[in-house]
């Protein structure tokens, strides 16, 4: 292998260790994240509020659009990501609200 190609293999195997702490940061963040969720989710089925808040998602979305915006990341993705969670937040609160409802139906 050229000197070049032992350049280029060392720039992209460095990249590629920044991407990989990159991604187990997403990893223990979003861990962290459906911690305090799956909290939240417990504290509504105990008090009989609905899994979803639109108002309080639309909040979300513009906050992270103007975060995105001045991060310089597409606030499109931004938004879809935010969703993309959101949506499986809901269905945790949902399978949270039915086994306070009737405790013998376990979620698997
Ligand atoms: O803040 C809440 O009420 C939540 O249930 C958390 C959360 C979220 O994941 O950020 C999820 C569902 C709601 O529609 C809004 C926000």
């Amino acid at each position: 292998m050229s000197d070049i190609d032992d350049e280029v293999r060392g720039e992209l195997t460095r990249l590629r260790e920044s991407i990989d702490n990159i991604d187990a940061a997403v990893v223990h963040m979003l861990a962290e994240r459906f911690k305090c969720t799956q909290q939240v989710g417990r504290l509504k089925a105990q008090h009989q509020l609905p899994p979803a808040d639109p108002a309080r998602e639309a909040r979300q979305i513009t906050r992270l659009r103007q975060l995105a915006e001045s991060a310089h990341l597409d606030p499109a993705f931004a938004e879809k990501l935010l969703n993309f969670i959101i949506a499986e937040v809901i269905r945790h609160h949902e399978t949270i609200a039915s086994e306070v409802t009737d405790p013998s139906t376990p979620a698997g």
